[in-house]
């Protein structure tokens, strides 16, 4: 038995884990590969899942039950809009892609599911349903910025990638990432049994085909 809930959650869908972080995407940012209309479709469309993504982050506050609960969303929020965000804003324009043509884009279907599918485990379950489900999105980054930055060459200038993979392994990426997993962990203390590991599985197992998804629509330009 795994010594966290985020590693006992991985374990329970390796399969689907392993196509979320080894997708064809992920592997095409590290060698610089990836087509630039891809990674720029990917980009604005990242922007409406983070904007979407605050919103369950606030949820999440909403669900809390303690004080030291709320403290912890407010905090996970704060992270996202301050720190993930500013960092976001700031990629799309060395893209030259500016806020307007952020704020105006209409949602790929990818977008829509995944999104949703958060927004509405948050709203039928618990606080600690809303976490199993954002747990793919803010942990999985960080083991993939890691991983990616570990690739030879994929740091050095000639990667077009070389800034988004710095940034989602740099310090204050990897922070985030770290505190989520703690998170995780401190919201389960109180609430999870091994009847119920069942079913969170469940959703971490959508989560983590939705963020495959997520990858795929950005190589198909899909909208
Ligand atoms: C789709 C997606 N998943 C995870 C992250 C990391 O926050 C992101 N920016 N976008």
């Amino acid at each position: 038995m795994s010594s966290n809930l985020f590693d006992a959650l991985k374990e329970a869908c390796t399969p689907e884990w392993r196509a979320y972080v080894e997708h064809p995407f992920v592997k095409a940012i590290g060698d610089g590969s990836l087509p630039l209309a891809s990674f720029q479709h990917y980009l604005v469309q990242d922007y409406l899942f983070l904007i979407a993504f605050a919103r369950a982050k606030a949820l999440a506050i909403y669900k809390s039950e303690t004080l030291d609960e709320m403290r912890i969303a407010n905090a996970g929020l704060d992270a996202l809009l301050e720190t993930e965000m500013a960092l976001h804003v700031r990629l799309c324009a060395g893209w030259g892609i500016g806020q307007d043509v952020l704020e105006r884009a209409p949602e790929a279907l990818a977008t829509v599911a995944y999104t949703r599918y958060v927004l509405d485990t948050g709203f039928k379950g618990d606080l600690l349903d809303l976490y199993v489900a954002m747990a793919p999105c803010l942990i999985g980054y960080g083991e993939i910025g890691r991983s990616l930055a570990a690739v030879p060459g994929a740091l050095d200038p000639g990667n077009p990638y070389a800034a988004w993979i710095a940034e989602y392994a740099g310090d204050g990426y990897q922070a985030i990432a770290e505190q989520a997993k703690a998170d995780l962990d401190r919201i389960a203390l109180p609430r999870v049994s091994m009847a119920r590991l069942e079913r969170l599985t469940g959703i971490f197992r959508t989560a983590t085909r939705l963020e495959a998804d997520f990858w795929q629509m950005g190589l198909d330009r899909a909208d």
